[in-house]
């Protein structure tokens, strides 16, 4: 039975140690707060990010993380983007030599624009082939609910990747491998910006037409950065590209789309972070994507739009129609 050490238990660390439980695994959580810790050990469900969904007994929750690390084979990270290098500083000196560090995040670092796999390199200077990401159109609920769904496991180290593959494939979730860590991360950050987008042009009210625009120029876009920055431009017409936008631009569950709604509606930025508790990575990642798009010399239109409306410098509205008000050029430009 491998041993797995899940870093946090909020709605996707709780849902993926699901996965690893179904699949045969041994799971260790780590949560930061003692009522979620006795939730999952004595209620067996996690009140706070999934309620209703029963936690089998091979999910054992901690808020010790020394605990949780011990003797793992595999380590998931899973906590919002912008905490990981803090997260990880402490955590570094207590994870086992050789387990594989895993990366469920979807965002990039403010400041030093790194995506996940690269903050958990610099911090705990694993070798970049100990380290894997996870991505794919996995809204944590339906996974919860084991929905039958598939997603990518990637890894430059290919052989890493089969393994991973071997101990999370299970009776509803479908891994598949690929040695491209840079395309599933710039995807997975890049679909929750422009879940942003849609979800304020269905906040204003508009159909179908014009989210399907905005899901076809925003994964142009995110081909256009991530191509630009090395990855395979097949990538992103993969799950951890097209199939994550879609999931994530078309599903009321989605954070970011729902953020990008309630702004199109008329909330400011301050007002919904007051009324949600979980992350829309979007929010943040808007602006170091932009400012990656920048300096890779990359055009960014939906993500500089985005990042305006979330800093209250635009409204929803004056992005559309600055979307559509834009030089006319070919379309494959
Ligand atoms: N929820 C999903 O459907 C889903 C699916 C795939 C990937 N993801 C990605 O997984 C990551 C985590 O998302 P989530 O959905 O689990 O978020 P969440 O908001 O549901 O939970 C976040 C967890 O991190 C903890 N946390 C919050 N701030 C923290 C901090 N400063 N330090 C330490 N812990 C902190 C919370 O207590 C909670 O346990 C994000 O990058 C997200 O994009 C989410
Ligand atoms: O709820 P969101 O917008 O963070 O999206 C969740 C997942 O990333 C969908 O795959």
């Amino acid at each position: 039975m491998t041993k797995i050490a899940v870093f946090s238990a909020g709605s996707w660390g709780t849902a993926f140690s699901l996965v690893l439980a179904d699949a045969g695994n041994d799971v260790s959580l780590w949560a930061r707060r003692g009522e979620v810790v006795e939730a999952i050990n004595e209620r067996r469900e996690n009140t706070d990010y999934l309620p209703g969904i029963e936690l089998p007994p091979s999910i054992a929750a901690s808020t010790d993380p020394e605990e949780v690390a011990a003797g793992a084979d595999v380590v998931v990270l899973t906590v919002p983007s912008q905490s990981l290098r803090e997260n990880l500083t402490a955590w570094a000196p207590i994870l086992p030599e050789k387990a594989t560090l895993v990366s469920l995040m979807k965002g990039v670092e403010l400041g030093s624009l790194m995506r996940m796999s690269e903050v958990i390199q610099e911090v705990t200077d694993a070798p970049a082939d100990r380290i894997a990401v996870i991505s794919g159109p996995n809204l944590a609920r339906e996974i919860a609910r084991r929905e039958p769904a598939a997603s990518v496991v990637a890894c430059v180290d290919e052989e890493r990747a089969k393994q991973l593959q071997a101990i999370t494939h299970g009776p509803s979730w479908r891994p598949y491998t690929s040695v491209d860590v840079l395309g599933c991360e710039i995807g997975g950050a890049y679909k929750n910006v422009v879940g942003l987008a849609v979800g304020m042009a269905v906040g204003l009210g508009f159909g179908d037409n014009t989210t399907a625009s905005v899901i076809t120029r925003g994964l142009a876009e995110t081909a256009r950065l991530a191509t630009a920055q090395g990855a395979n431009p097949l990538t992103l017409m993969g799950l951890a590209g097209l199939g994550d936008l879609v999931a994530t631009c078309s599903s009321p569950l989605s954070r970011n789309r729902t953020f990008g709604e309630r702004l199109g509606q008329g909330m400011t930025t301050e007002e919904i972070y007051a009324t949600n508790r979980q992350v829309a990575e979007g929010a943040k990642s808007c602006k170091s994507l932009l400012e990656l798009a920048r300096r890779t010399g990359v055009d960014a239109p939906i993500a500089e739009a985005v990042d305006a409306v979330v800093d209250g410098k635009m409204t929803a509205l004056d992005m559309m129609n600055s979307f559509i008000a834009r030089d006319t050029k070919p379309e494959l430009h």
